[in-house]
C-alpha cells in the first residue's frame, strides 16, 4: 500500500507516468522499493550526484548525438511504455556535447531541436520532463507556463542562469540546476586571448594584412608586463583570469564583496573596493554574473573613475555594461580599447555602435566554446539532469537548498514521517485550507548544526497543503507556496539525552487557532499529532493527549470510545464485513474504563455506511477517517 502510493506520488511528480508493471515475488517488490525510495527524494525535489554516476556510467561515450523528431520521441515513448516504465522525455534545445546526449539517451528519450521559436519551444515544453538549454535560450515564465507543470527541471549548460526565469521555475516547483566548472578554463583563457589580442590590435592587424595592406606602424600596442589588472568578480573565472595574469607580469587587483581574503592571498592578488579597482586599472576585466546588482554597474559614473586610457574586456555578460556609456567612454579616449565576448542584446543588431567601433574587438559569445569545455559541461549538465529525473540529490541546484545525499539518506523514513503527519493533521482540521499557524517540535539528541530539517519542514508543508489544494509541492517551491498561502511554519528543537547516531526521537506537529474534526485530537486548544520512526518505518505516536502506536501505512481511523471490554471485536467484525483488512490497532488511554483513543490501521478505505456503523457503536463517542 505504502510502495503503491508512494510510486504514484512518483509519477505525478515528475509527471511521467512512473507505474510500476506487475511483476512477480522479489522482482516486484524490489521494483516497488526502488520507487518507493525514488518518490521520497523525487518528491522533495532532491537529486544525488553519486546515484546519477552510478546509473549513467558505463557507456561509451562519443556517440553522436541525434535529433528525435516529434513523431519519434511519441513513438519511442509507446513503445518504452509498453515495456516497462515510460522514459521521461529531454528536449535539448541548444547544442550539446555528444557525451551528454549519449548519457541522457540511457535514461531518457531526447529530443534535440535547436533554433526553436519561443513559441515553438512553448508548443512543445508540455511534452518534456526536462529542458536543456545554453545561453541562447530564454526560459521565461511563459515557458513554465506553457508547461502545464510537466517540466521537472531545467539544465543550463555552463554557468550563467540570467536567461531562465528563476522565480517563475520555484513557484512551479521547477528545479533549475547548471553546470559551474567545466568550462571555468575555457572562459578564463578566452578572456587572456581577448586581453593580449586587444593590447596587440590582432584582430585589426590581420583583417587590415587580410585586405591587402602592411602597415607596421598602425598597429603599434601595448605591454602588459607590470600593468596593473582588475579582475571584478574573483569566482571561478575571475581567479583563473588572475592566475594566468600574474603569469604575465600583471599586477593584479580584484573587487568582489563575497570573495575571501584567504583565497585572494592565496594567489597573491589584492581585495580591493570597486572604486579603487577602478582608480588603479590600466586593464579591466569582467566576471561577475549577471543580477540586479551589476545591471548595467559600468556606466557613465564608472568610467568617469577609471583612468583615462584604460582597456576593458568583457567575457561575463553584456548587460554589467551600460553599451551607449561604454561606446561614449570610447569616444572621449577614457576606454582606449575593448574586448567583448558578451552583448546586451544577442546577437547585436546590425550596425551595433559598439560592434562596430574602430577600438572594440568582438567575438560571438565564444567564451565557453571550446572542444573540451563544450564536452565536460554536456557530461554536467547530463548527469545533473538524469539526476533530477530521478529524484536523487543535485550539487548544481540553483534554485533549492542543498541537501547532502548522505543526509538525504539517513532521513528517508522521517521524510515520509514528516509528510504523513502533516496530511492527517490538515485532515483534522474542519476546513484545513484554513491553516496559518503550525508549530513543529524536532526532539532530538543531535546539536543543532547537526540536524538539517529544510527537507522536513518542506515535506510536512506538503501534506499540509497537497490534500486540501491542487498545488504541487516539492523542496524546490515549498517555502515559497506556505508563504503564498500565509502558511507559517515555526520550528522548535527539544534536547533530549539520547542516542545521536538516531537523527530524531519524535516529530510533533501542532496547530494552532482551528476546530479540529476530533476532539481528542487537541491538546491545549491545538490540534497535536506526534510520530516517530521505528525499525525505519513511521509511526503514529501521539493523537492530543492520548499515547497511540499505529504504523503510518495505508489509512488510519480513529475514534474515542469508552474503555470496556469487547470493543476490538465488534470494530473487528463491522471491517471484516466488509472485506477492510486491519493492519494495526492501538488503544491510546489514560486509565482502565475511562476515555480511550483507538488508532486502526487499515489496507483498505471502508466505505461510509462502514465507518456510520462504527460511529454507531454505543460506546464510540466521536471518529474519523484519514487517508494517508
Ligand atoms: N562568455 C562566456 O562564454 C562565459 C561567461 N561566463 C560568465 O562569467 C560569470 C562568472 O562565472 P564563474 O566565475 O564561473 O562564476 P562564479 O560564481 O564562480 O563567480 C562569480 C563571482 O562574481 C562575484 N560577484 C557577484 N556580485 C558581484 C559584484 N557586484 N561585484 C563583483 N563581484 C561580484 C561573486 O561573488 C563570485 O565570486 C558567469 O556568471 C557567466 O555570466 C561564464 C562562463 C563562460
Ligand atoms: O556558461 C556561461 O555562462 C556562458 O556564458 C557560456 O554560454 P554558452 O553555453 O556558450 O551559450
Amino acid at each position: 500500500m505504502e510502495t503503491a502510493a508512494m510510486a504514484a506520488a512518483a509519477g505525478s511528480a515528475v509527471g511521467v507516468a512512473a507505474k510500476v508493471m506487475p511483476k512477480a515475488g522479489a522482482a516486484a517488490r524490489r521494483d516497488c522499493q526502488l520507487a518507493s525510495r525514488v518518490a521520497i527524494v523525487r518528491d522533495a525535489g532532491l537529486l544525488s550526484k553519486a546515484g546519477v554516476r552510478a546509473r549513467v556510467s558505463g557507456g561509451a561515450r562519443g556517440v553522436r548525438a541525434q535529433a528525435v523528431n516529434s513523431a519519434a520521441v511519441a513513438t519511442e515513448l509507446s513503445t518504452e511504455s509498453a515495456k516497462t516504465v515510460a522514459k521521461p522525455t529531454v528536449l535539448v534545445a541548444e547544442k550539446l556535447g555528444a557525451a551528454g546526449i549519449e548519457l541522457l539517451e540511457k535514461v531518457a528519450v531526447v529530443d534535440c531541436s535547436y533554433n526553436l521559436s519561443n513559441e515553438d519551444l512553448c508548443a512543445k515544453i508540455s511534452q518534456c520532463d526536462a529542458l536543456i538549454v545554453r545561453s541562447g535560450t530564454k526560459v521565461t515564465r511563459e515557458v513554465f507556463e506553457a508547461s502545464k507543470g510537466r517540466l521537472k527541471v531545467v539544465g543550463r549548460a555552463g554557468v550563467g542562469i540570467d536567461n531562465v526565469d528563476l522565480q517563475a521555475a520555484t513557484e512551479v516547483g521547477c528545479l533549475v540546476v547548471n553546470a559551474p566548472t567545466a568550462n571555468t578554463v575555457a572562459a578564463a583563457e578566452h578572456g587572456i586571448s581577448l586581453l593580449t589580442a586587444m593590447a596587440r590590435n590582432v584582430s585589426q592587424a590581420s583583417a587590415s594584412m587580410k585586405a591587402g595592406k602592411w602597415q607596421r606602424n598602425k598597429w603599434v600596442g601595448v605591454s602588459l608586463v607590470e600593468k596593473t589588472l582588475a579582475v571584478m568578480g574573483f569566482g571561478k573565472v575571475g581567479s583563473e583570469v588572475a592566475r594566468r595574469a600574474k603569469g604575465l607580469g600583471m599586477h593584479v587587483v580584484a573587487h568582489d564583496p563575497y570573495a575571501s581574503a584567504e583565497r585572494a592571498k592565496a594567489v597573491g592578488v589584492e581585495l580591493v573596493s570597486f572604486d579603487e579597482a577602478l582608480a588603479r586599472a590600466d586593464f579591466i576585466s569582467l566576471h561577475m554574473p549577471l543580477t540586479p546588482t551589476t545591471d548595467k554597474i559600468f556606466n557613465d559614473e564608472s568610467f568617469g573613475k577609471c583612468k583615462k586610457g584604460v582597456r576593458i574586456v568583457n567575457v561575463a555578460r553584456g548587460g554589467v555594461i551600460d553599451e551607449p556609456a561604454l561606446v561614449r567612454a570610447l569616444d572621449a579616449g577614457i576606454v582606449a580599447q575593448a574586448a567583448l565576448d558578451v552583448f546586451t542584446v544577442e546577437p547585436p543588431k546590425e550596425g551595433d555602435a559598439l560592434v562596430n567601433h574602430e577600438n572594440v574587438i568582438v567575438t560571438p559569445h565564444l567564451g565557453a566554446s571550446t572542444m573540451e569545455a563544450q564536452e565536460g559541461v554536456a557530461v554536467e549538465i547530463a548527469e545533473a539532469v538524469a539526476g533530477a529525473l530521478a529524484g536523487e540529490l543535485s550539487a548544481t541546484a540553483v534554485n533549492a537548498p542543498m541537501v547532502p545525499a548522505e543526509v538525504i539518506t539517513e532521513l528517508a523514513p522521517y521524510v515520509t514521517l514528516a509528510e504523513r503527519l502533516g496530511r492527517l493533521a490538515v485532515q483534522l482540521v474542519s476546513g484545513g485550507a484554513g491553516v496559518k499557524q503550525v508549530k513543529v517540535v524536532y526532539r532530538s539528541a543531535r546539536a543543532d548544526d547537526d540536524l538539517d530539517t529544510r527537507l522536513l519542514r518542506a515535506m510536512i508543508t506538503k501534506g499540509l497543503i497537497e490534500p486540501v489544494s491542487s498545488a504541487f509541492i516539492n523542496l524546490v517551491n515549498a517555502d515559497y507556496v506556505a508563504k503564498q498561502r500565509g502558511l507559517k511554519i515555526s520550528e522548535e528543537r527539544q534536547p533530549t539525552d539520547g542516542a545521536i547516531e538516531v537523527p530524531l526521537e519524535s516529530i510533533s506537529v501542532t496547530i494552532a487557532d482551528v476546530e479540529s474534526k476530533f476532539a481528542s485530537s487537541e491538546q491545549d486548544g491545538a490540534i497535536h499529532l506526534e510520530g516517530k520512526v521505528k525499525d525505519g518505518v513511521p509511526y503514529l505516536s501521539r493523537v492530543g493527549s492520548f499515547s497511540v502506536d499505529v504504523s503510518l501505512e495505508g489509512s488510519i481511523i480513529l475514534y474515542r470510545q469508552v474503555d470496556q471490554p469487547g470493543m476490538i471485536g465488534k470494530v473487528g467484525t463491522i471491517l471484516g464485513e466488509e472485506n477492510v483488512n486491519i493492519s494495526f490497532m492501538s488503544v491510546g488511554r489514560k486509565s482502565p474504563r475511562e476515555h480511550a483513543v483507538m488508532a486502526i490501521g487499515v489496507d483498505e478505505e471502508p466505505s461510509k455506511a462502514t465507518l456510520q456503523k462504527l460511529g454507531d457503536i454505543p460506546a464510540v463517542e466521536e471518529f474519523v477517517f484519514l487517508k494517508l
